[in-house]
């Protein structure tokens, strides 16, 4: 944890009430400094200040904290013996969560503090002026007590009395320590960055336009997260390239942001349809926009965007002014192009990079080097050579070698990654009639009718799905890290239970699979949502739906790929050389694309480097010219063999 996790600047609103419940003064700040200090009597204060007033302290003595909306951004604290609530919206969540969980954590430990129980009529009686001290960083110590307490707080059966006084507070409200939320399964990762990933964080929120890229499980949409955690959510816009992707980080895609349809439309027009409301006051709105998969955004649509930005925001600079953080790796999927009407062929796809927009972004770049989907050094060694196209002959023994391995543990079955989506959808057809009986049937639950196909698209959860007893399934959601039930295991059906089936994993675990919920943004602001079983068929994926996946043991024969870098995308799926069987391979059948791998190696030579103060990793050459985190790479010193 860092010393900055008793400090928070969002937007703040503190009320005062009278008896009747009326609101009797009112502070308001836009962008307020949130402090948590402690006096020389061990009392916890949050210190409330801004550039215009002076500082306001409430002590946090008998307060309940609201915090059910706080990956919006937003949570408020009830100051009972004050008849006062504060009110935080805007904060980075990331921030707000930290902030919150340091709160009760130093909450949790001042309970045994010596002066915690001296009133605060005794104090300010006692006429000495008050020492105040920025409270010190959580220790671990201090943070597993609090684990501990919050842990306990909710796994024991509240007694009648406690369920009479939830039912009265009805909400999300709670007294520390019961705060077990802070410290689990929040959407935000809060395992340590590596120094790379930090260093990415660092650049983003210091507000340039940022470009990292890195190869496959290098942690790019895991740091997104944390990214998106650290900044204003009202002003920030998290999109990718795929609606699957989006839904990963929380996001829309970015036609739906952009709300210039599919992007076919010429400028003029474009720019009509993006002046329209709502969509006029969400580009205007926009200060952060981040992009995820950024390989498969069309080179055509990210410059029309460009000019559309600044056209509806009326400013010159690149996008408007909008800060962009786009992340991705150009060696894995390239954009889909579809024909023109009238022609047969679809057109080649053109990158982002190659355009102009991109060029005048300026883009501080990165590349993030740790690979954290695999251990074995010698399958990310072969995957990183296969990523720019180099197949030698240890590649190809190793993985020719893997076609007769059996990597099955029980009845689970590897799932096949195929390069065309209709031989997943026949696969999984076929063996699922192949099960004796009759299928049982999910349909899923979506709030809004009529919005089935925009949740079929962006969701990974199907809205209707057919089950046996026997049939491969992938888990769809994180249900217990812990215990392995994570997104992307397979399991296989065992049983139904209460109309709800259930499956057992790789791990042994059986899970009973309870109707789960996914909520994808609208591009005005709103929200879907969607209740289904988080399962979905597994004897098959196409390796399109598979890119951003890790899967834990994985079967796939690359004799019909057709782009560059799709059997990268897919031999990177697997986690070890020893839960992978490549049927037929053949060097062949893997290939980079030539303006990738001009990309990259310009990239090598003339990284741009960040202008403000100098990060820890920056170095400076013999030529006086500063580099990023990478100085050499070793991608490039073999020949390449590229077949375009
Ligand atoms: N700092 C970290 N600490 C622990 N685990 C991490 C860290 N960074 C990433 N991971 C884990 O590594 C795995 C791969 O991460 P992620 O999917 O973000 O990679 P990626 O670069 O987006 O890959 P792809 O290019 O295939 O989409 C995930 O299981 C993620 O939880
Ligand atoms: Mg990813």
């Amino acid at each position: 944890m860092s010393t900055n996790d008793g400090l928070l600047c969002c937007a703040v609103n503190v009320e005062w009430f009278n008896k009747q419940g009326v609101v009797q003064r009112k502070v308001a700040h836009k962008k307020g400094n949130l402090r948590l200090i402690r006096d020389d009597q061990r009392n916890i204060f949050v210190e409330i200040s801004s550039e215009k007033s002076s500082p306001l302290k409430l002590p946090l003595k008998g307060i309940s904290v609201h915090k059910k909306f706080m990956n919006e951004g937003k949570a408020s604290i009830k100051f009972q013996p004050l008849d006062c609530t504060l009110y935080l919206s805007n904060a980075p969540p990331g921030q707000l969560l930290s902030f919150l969980r340091t709160m009760f954590v130093k909450m949790t430990g001042e309970k045994n503090a010596p002066n915690a129980n001296t009133s605060l009529r005794t104090q300010l009686l006692s006429g000495k002026t008050k020492q105040f001290e920025e409270i010190s960083p959580v220790t671990n110590t201090e943070m597993d007590k609090a684990r501990a307490k919050a842990s306990k707080g909710s796994d024991t059966t509240p007694s009648p009395s406690a369920v009479k006084k939830r039912k009265i507070e009805r909400d999300d409200s709670v007294k520390p320590p019961a705060a077990k939320k802070l410290y689990s399964s929040s959407p935000i990762p809060n395992e340590p960055l590596d120094l790379e990933q930090q260093e990415v964080l660092d650049a983003c929120l210091s507000g340039r336009n940022v470009f990292f890229t890195g190869s496959a499980g290098t942690g790019k949409s895991y740091l997104l997260k944390r990214i998106i955690g650290g900044l204003p959510p009202d002003v920030t816009t998290a999109t990718a390239s795929t609606g699957v992707a989006a839904c990963h980080i929380g996001g829309i895609t970015l036609h739906q942001f952009a709300g210039i349809g599919n992007g076919e439309a010429t400028l003029e027009r474009s720019i009509e349809l993006a002046s329209k409301p709502p969509t006029v006051s969400i580009w205007r709105k926009c200060k952060h926009l981040i992009i995820d998969e950024i390989s498969m955004v069309d080179g055509e649509f990210f410059e029309k965007i460009e000019q559309v930005a600044r056209r509806v925001r009326r400013n010159e600079k690149p996008f408007g002014g909008i800060q962009l953080i786009l992340c991705g790796d150009f060696f894995q999927l390239p954009p889909v192009t579809r024909p023109k009407i009238g022609e047969k062929k679809a057109p080649l796809p053109r990158f982002c990079f190659k355009t102009k927009a991109w060029e005048n972004c300026r883009l501080t770049t990165f590349e993030l080097k740790k690979v954290h989907r695999q251990n074995d050094e010698r399958f990310i060694s072969i995957l990183n050579r296969i990523r720019t196209g180099r197949v030698d002959q240890e590649v190809t023994d190793a993985l020719a070698a893997t076609a007769k391995q059996k990597i099955e543990q029980g009845d689970i079955l590897a799932t096949m990654l195929c390069s065309h989506t209709k031989d997943a959808d026949i696969t999984n057809e076929t063996k699922l009639k192949a099960l004796p009986g009759e299928p049982q049937v999910f349909e899923a639950q979506d709030a809004v009718p009529g919005t089935s196909k925009q949740l079929d698209q962006q969701t990974p959860v199907p809205s209707k799905l057919e089950l046996k007893i026997g049939a491969q399934v992938m888990l769809l959601k994180n249900i217990n890290v812990v215990s392995g039930l994570v997104n992307g295991a397979r399991g296989v059906v065992k049983a139904f239970r209460d109309g709800l089936p259930v499956v057992q994993f790789r791990n042994k675990k059986e899970y009973l699979a309870r109707h789960e919920r996914w909520v994808i943004k609208t591009a005005n602001g709103g929200s879907l949502a969607r209740k289904q079983v988080p399962l979905k068929l597994a004897w098959a994926f196409s390796i399109h739906k598979s890119q951003g996946l890790t899967l834990d043991c994985v079967e796939m024969s690359l004799n019909r790929v057709f782009e560059a870098g799709q059997a990268y995308v897919a031999l990177s799926r697997a986690q070890s050389l020893e839960t992978l069987r490549v049927l037929d391979f053949k060097p062949t059948q893997v290939w980079a694309n030539p303006d990738v791998l001009q990309f990259y190696r310009n990239m090598e030579q003339t990284r741009i480097v960040p202008l403000g103060p100098v990060n820890r990793q920056n170095v400076v050459k013999k030529d006086g010219k500063k580099r990023g985190t990478l100085a050499k790479s070793k991608l490039f010193e073999k020949p390449l063999v590229t077949i375009s």
